[in-house]
């Protein structure tokens, strides 16, 4: 654990500028994280959130500063490479035939979206296959086949099929888009448990809602307008203030349980009585 610990740090990215068609998209957003750290990356949409994230799984380059993908630098080593060591969970996973949970899971090994022809899994991948299944709270469907799942269902399987080569860093991008509540939090009690089995596993989660945040959310890095705003431990940055800056709206945060949840601030004297 300790040599972990003063290990390189999971991610680094120094003072990365991304400029697209001419636009400054990201500017001189620094960021460290570490083993066993689990990062939210917030903003208001058009912040820049997926292209931040989009550097952090080796998916494209900065135009200036640097990044540093589990201690690999971008620009000095092979992307694709890279990327299979990141798990990257794309809710668009295209996936058109009827394959059953279990081999969904499994293409996590393969790094594609159907099962490799001639391609085996040994007794011990679909073991740890089905133990992520479980984990994920989709036991009862290892059988189930991807078009009968619902939404929040194949979001799970496609957090297990991300687990499958064991990656030091896992990548969310808004997990909870379009679920419905008990959607939701069947998702966030899953990256709960995930996140206590794997203790040494670094994540980065991408949201606009506060209210997707798993309790176990250790950092926060607020973008505005492709900047950083601040960054830090969740509960020093998750501030009514900062996030009101933040989203450009008078917000009012609090947090119950582990939980956030935000709603307009309301000017004095305009409240229900
Ligand atoms: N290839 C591109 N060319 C030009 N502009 C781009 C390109 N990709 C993204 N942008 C712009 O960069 C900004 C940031 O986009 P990004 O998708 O990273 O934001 P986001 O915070 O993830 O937004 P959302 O919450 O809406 O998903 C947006 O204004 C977007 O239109």
């Amino acid at each position: 654990m300790g040599l972990l610990v003063t290990a390189a740090p999971v991610l680094r990215v120094t003072d990365a500028d991304v400029v697209r068609d001419g636009n400054p998209i990201l500017s001189e957003v620094s960021l460290t994280v570490r083993a066993g750290e689990h990062w939210a990356l917030l903003g208001a949409n058009g912040a820049g959130k997926s292209t931040l994230l989009g550097l952090l799984g080796a998916l494209a380059h900065p135009t200036r500063g640097t990044v540093e993908v589990l201690g690999h630098r971008l620009g000095r080593v092979d992307m694709r490479q890279l990327r299979s060591y990141v798990g990257h969970v794309n809710p668009r996973h295209d996936l058109r035939s009827p394959l059953k949970v279990r081999d969904v899971v499994l293409t996590g090994l393969t790094n594609t979206l159907e099962r490799v022809p001639r391609w085996r899994p040994t007794p011990e991948q679909v073991a740890t296959a089905e133990r992520l299944i479980g984990l994920l709270g989709l036991g009862e469907h290892v059988e189930a086949r991807w078009p009968t799942l619902s939404q929040g269902e194949r979001g799970r399987a496609l957090i297990a099929r991300a687990l499958m080569p064991s990656p030091r860093l896992l990548l969310l991008d808004e997990p909870a888009t379009g679920l419905d509540v008990a959607g939701r939090e069947q998702l966030i009690e899953r990256i709960d448990a995930l996140q206590r089995t794997y203790s040494d596993l670094a994540s980065v989660l991408v949201t606009h809602h506060l209210e997707e945040l798993p309790p176990g959310t250790t950092h926060v890095m607020l973008l505005r307008d492709g900047r950083r705003l601040a960054a830090g431990p969740a509960d020093e940055v998750l501030t009514s203030d900062q996030v009101s800056k933040c989203f450009d709206h008078p917000i009012r945060l609090t947090r119950v349980d582990g939980r956030w949840s935000v709603r307009a601030a309301r000017p004095a004297g305009t409240g229900h009585v």
